[in-house]
């Protein structure tokens, strides 16, 4: 591997198949270790399938992508540094238990305010396709 502070260091088709290769590997090894990922896997399926269905305007799938994107970002995020932590800090010690739990608080964060977006970015929509709501959004 070439050293990238090698004045001489040129950027090259193999190594962003290497960095690609890289974090495909870690979204897999993720989704096969971490349970949370059962979760939100699902979840964004459902999400992604209703949004389908129901033939949403462009911007509010582009909502919806970016919600499950940031919540899978996070919990992978979430999941390095757990990893980290084992390797480097095996021993239990309360300020490691701080910055996980701050680690696993903003996935939390996402996670909620994610539901409260797909709520008011979806709900509309489904009312309506339900025969609850009339087009112009009126109940
Ligand atoms: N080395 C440590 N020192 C102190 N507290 C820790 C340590 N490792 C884990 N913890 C505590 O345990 C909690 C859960 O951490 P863990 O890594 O087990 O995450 P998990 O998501 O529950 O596990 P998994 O990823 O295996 O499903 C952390 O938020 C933290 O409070």
């Amino acid at each position: 591997m070439s050293d990238p502070l090698d004045p001489n260091h040129r950027v090259t088709g193999v190594q962003w198949r290497n960095k690609f290769g890289y974090a495909f590997a870690g979204i897999r090894d993720s989704f096969l270790t971490q349970a949370s990922f059962w979760v939100h896997l699902p979840a964004a399926v459902v999400v992604i399938a209703l949004a389908a269905f129901l033939q949403l305007e462009s911007w509010r799938w582009a909502v919806l992508i970016l919600c499950i994107a940031i919540v899978i970002a996070a919990e992978l995020f979430n999941t390095a540094m757990e990893q980290v932590v084992v390797v480097l800090h095996p021993v239990r010690d309360p300020r490691i238990a701080r910055a996980l739990d701050a680690a696993a608080a903003s996935v939390l964060v996402v996670a909620v305010a994610s539901v409260a977006v797909g709520l008011i970015v979806l709900g509309p929509p489904l009312l309506e396709w339900l025969g609850v709501l009339g087009n112009d959004g009126d109940l």
